[in-house]
Parts: C-alpha cells; structure tokens; sequence
C-alpha cells in the first residue's frame, strides 16, 4: 500500500498550509523530517528538514496512528507557512521518499470508506460539504456526513431483514409450537408503512435538488418589461445590459444568490413577442424552454396585461407588474407589484420569496435523497416490496425473496451489500429448538 501526501487547505499563498499523509510510511516519514514521533494527536511544533538537514520551514506535526484516524491508516499532519516556495518545497521532498506518491483526488476519503470510516451516503455527504456555498447546502451536507441517511436505510433494512426472518420462520418453523402460526401476517402493515415511508422520502429528491443545485427562478415577459432591471435590483449590482430598445437581452443570464440561506438561481430572457427576428426568436425559445424547467417563473408586464403566457408544465407562476414609479396598478389581488427603479415593492417581492422557498423546499432538510442513485435504488427497492405486498396469500419464499432484494437495493446505496443472517435473528427473536 502507498503511502499518499496531497496539501489539503486551499490554493496558495495562504496563512497556515496543512500536508496531509495516510499510510504505512507516514510515521516513519514525520521521524525522518523532524527528528521524532509526537505525541499521538497533539499538536507539537517541529522544525521540518530536508535530507541534507536543512530546515524548510518551523510547523506544527501532529501523528494521527491508525486505525483510529480519518482514513484508518496511520496519518500524519505537517503545518507549514503557506507560502507556495515552502509547500512546493515540502512536496518535492515527500515524493522523492521511498514508497510515497501524490494522492489522487478524493483518495483520502475512499481509504477511510475503504476501512469502514463512513458509508457511501457519509462519503458523499463530505464531499457536498466541502461544496457547500450556502447555509442549507451545509445543513444538507452536514447531516448527510454525519451519517443520517446511512441510519435512515439502515434502520429500513433492519425491518426487512425482520419481515424475513418472520417469514422464514412461518415456512420453515410453522409446526413447531414456539413460533406462533401465520406469524408473518404481522409484518405486512410494516412493510406497508415502510412502503409508504420510502415514498414520503423519494418525493423529497425535488426539495434536495432545489437545495443542492439552487432553486431555479426564471424572468419572463414582453421586450421592455423591466425583466433585465429587475435582476439587476435582484442580484444587487448590474449583471445585465438594461436599455429602452426593446429586444436588448437575446440571450439567457443567470445570476446566483443566498436568499434566507437557501441557494437562489436568477434567470434573466429575452422578452417574448410575436414577428420577432431569427436571433431573438431562438432567445424567446430558450426562454420558454428554461421557464419550463423552473421552480418559479416570475412573469413580468408594464402594461398590466399577461399575454403570451404559457402554461410551462405546472411551474407556479407569479404575475408581477413592473415600473409602478410610472402610475399604473393593477386590480388583481394576485399581482405584485414592483419598481426596480424605486425600489418599491421588493421587499414585499423578497418576502414572498423567502416564504415561498421555505414552504416549497422548506427548513428540515436533514434527511433527503441528494442523489439519482439513491433515488435508483429506493425505486427499485420499492418495487420489491410493492411486489412482496401484491403477492397476497401464496408464494411465502417469493414473497421473502422480494424483500430481500429490496434490503439488497438499500444496501447498494449505503455501500454495505452485508450478507444478512436471517437466522440469526429468528433465534433473537423466538426459542427455536430450545
Ligand atoms: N487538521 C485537520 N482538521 C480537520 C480534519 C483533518 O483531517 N485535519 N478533518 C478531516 O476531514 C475534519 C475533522 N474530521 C476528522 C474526522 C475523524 C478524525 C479521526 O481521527 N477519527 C478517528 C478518531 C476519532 C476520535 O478521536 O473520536 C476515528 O474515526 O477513528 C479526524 C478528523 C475537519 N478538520
Ligand atoms: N420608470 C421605470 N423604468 C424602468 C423600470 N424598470 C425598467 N425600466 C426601464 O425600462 C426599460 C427596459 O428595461 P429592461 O430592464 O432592459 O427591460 P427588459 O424586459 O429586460 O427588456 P428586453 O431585454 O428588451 O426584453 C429601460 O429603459 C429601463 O430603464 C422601473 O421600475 N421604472
Ligand atoms: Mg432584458
């Protein structure tokens, strides 16, 4: 097994740079460059030398010995200053020793995976953290690394592996007097409840899309609504080309922000009309199409009248009347109504939106699928179980063997393909040959 080193705080020059190392050469490596071993997970400062014993650079060494480590490996820390000569200079003398390389990306976190630190579910969790720009992305993250949708399947597992064992012991027990007959009955409800659980939380993958990837806004309206004027005030500075000439934005522009926490994607398009030139019709075109992939469209007129408005496939879509500086309301109850160059009527807009947001993707967002396999897996798993419901009466083995393949699913999302001991857990649960 390699011994693998990468710099792990970010790009230099910064304050304080960490190298990383996992390994089996990582304890010998810390005694050639310092002199000693430290006290296991103490911080010590150490002057770092190379070969001909001269000092790179005064840092702190910690030594992490395996397996109780991040990656389960025996695991050192050098802190160095971050200058780019100093971590260029380290690196290049960690690669010359013997049995060490440069890790690839990701490499730490597979080995602790590897050595059963975390699931495959905590594994990504980290990684989103690590991504994480806004609040509820880390939220998300956090609970995702900490290990809350492994004990979510885990926990559906375990009522699988139970329904089993009830079921197996029904056909293979059934005339020995401790198991009680047709005791398998009773794990129908469950698995039942189970069913509908697993439903309840696939139908959150929409909410920790919105979360993960940002919830999608899209402005649509006539050439000269104020569409580009209001991302602008939107995005607080001035993103896109504003002008009198109808027809200015041809193309889409996105602009990102955080609003209450939550990731925010602005989408900025070309103003929708009839006769409209080959370049501007394939701006309206994508405008329509990217409208149609929203989690809200705000579609905007200064006249007061909404034509061309599309039915953009069950996408909420809010009215708003735009340069009310200019004197025009508007009757209609359901219309917000905004100035971009007053300023008047955002708040009210950014209120609505911040409660829109937290009642559509919401404020509990530890336990989501943030992934399309996940979402795979919990499919096909319900589909097993569905199955196992749906057989009714005959067929106990296909039945059980249903269910074990929907354990099976849950566990390719965790990782842990575990042979189960169904027996093992009959024995717990009744005094089988007592
Ligand atoms: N300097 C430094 N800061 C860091 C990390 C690191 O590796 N180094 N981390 C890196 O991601 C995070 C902390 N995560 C860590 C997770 C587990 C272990 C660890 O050694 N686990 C052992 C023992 C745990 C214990 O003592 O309770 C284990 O799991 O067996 C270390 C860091 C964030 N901050
Ligand atoms: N008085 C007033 N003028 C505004 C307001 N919002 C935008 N305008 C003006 O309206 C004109 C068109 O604004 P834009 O934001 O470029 O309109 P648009 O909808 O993006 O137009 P296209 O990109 O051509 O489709 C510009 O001259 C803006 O200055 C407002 O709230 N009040
Ligand atoms: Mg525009």
């Amino acid at each position: 097994m390699d011994t693998i080193f990468a710099l792990s705080s970010g790009a230099p020059p910064s304050g304080v740079a960490v190298i990383r190392l996992s390994g089996p050469q990582a304890g010998a490596v810390i005694e050639t460059l310092t002199g000693g071993l430290p006290e296991p997970r103490v911080a010590s400062l150490r002057s770092i030398r190379d070969r001909n014993g001269a000092i790179i650079d005064r840092g702190l060494v910690l030594w992490f010995p395996g397996p109780g480590s991040f990656t389960g490996e025996d695991c050192a820390e050098i802190h160095l200053h971050g200058g780019r000569a100093v971590i260029d200079r380290l690196l290049s003398v960690l690669s010359e020793l013997e049995g060490l390389r440069i890790a690839e990306a990701g490499e730490f976190s597979r080995r602790a995976f590897a050595n059963g630190k975390f699931d495959l579910t905590g594994a990504e969790g980290l990684a989103d953290l690590i991504g994480a720009e806004t609040e509820s992305q880390r939220v998300l993250a956090m609970a995702q690394a900490s290990g809350a949708l492994r004990q979510l399947y885990e926990s559906w597992q375990e009522r699988l592996l139970h329904a089993r064992a009830m079921i197996e012991a029904e056909i293979d027990f059934a005339d020995e007097d401790d198991v009680p007959g047709s005791v398998s009955e009773q794990v129908w409800d469950d698995m039942e409840r189970l069913a509908a659980e697993m439903r309840s939380h696939m139908a959150g993958a929409k909410r920790a899309a919105a979360v993960r990837e940002g919830f999608r806004i899209v402005i649509i309206g006539p050439p000269n609504a104020g569409k580009s004027s209001l991302l602008n005030a939107l995005a607080g500075s001035d993103v896109a080309i504003v002008s009198d000439e109808p027809g200015t934005t041809r193309d889409v522009l996105e602009t990102r922000l955080s609003l209450s926490g939550q990731l925010v994607i602005i989408t900025d398009t070309a103003g929708i009309r009839e006769n409209a030139g080959a370049i501007e019709a394939e701006g309206i075109r994508r405008a329509l199409a990217r409208a149609s992939e929203a989690d809200l469209v705000l579609h905007l007129s200064e006249t007061g009248r909404w034509d061309f408005v599309g039915d953009f496939g069950g996408v909420p879509v809010w009215r708003v009347l735009t340069k009310s500086d200019l004197g025009r309301t508007c009757r209609e109850d359901d219309v917000l109504t905004i100035s971009s160059k007053t300023e008047e009527g955002l708040k009210p807009l950014f209120d609505s939106l911040e409660k829109h947001l937290s009642e559509t993707v919401g404020r509990d967002v530890s336990t989501l699928p943030t992934r399309q396999r996940h979402l795979d897996n919990l499919r096909l798993a319900l589909r097993d179980i569905e199955a196992a419901l749906s057989f009714r009466g005959d067929g106990l083995e296909l039945r059980a063997e249903s269910l074990r393949r929907a354990a099976f699913s849950l566990g390719r999302i965790t990782g842990q393909h575990g042979v189960e001991d169904v027996l093992g857990v009959i024995f717990s649960e009744f005094c089988v040959g007592k």
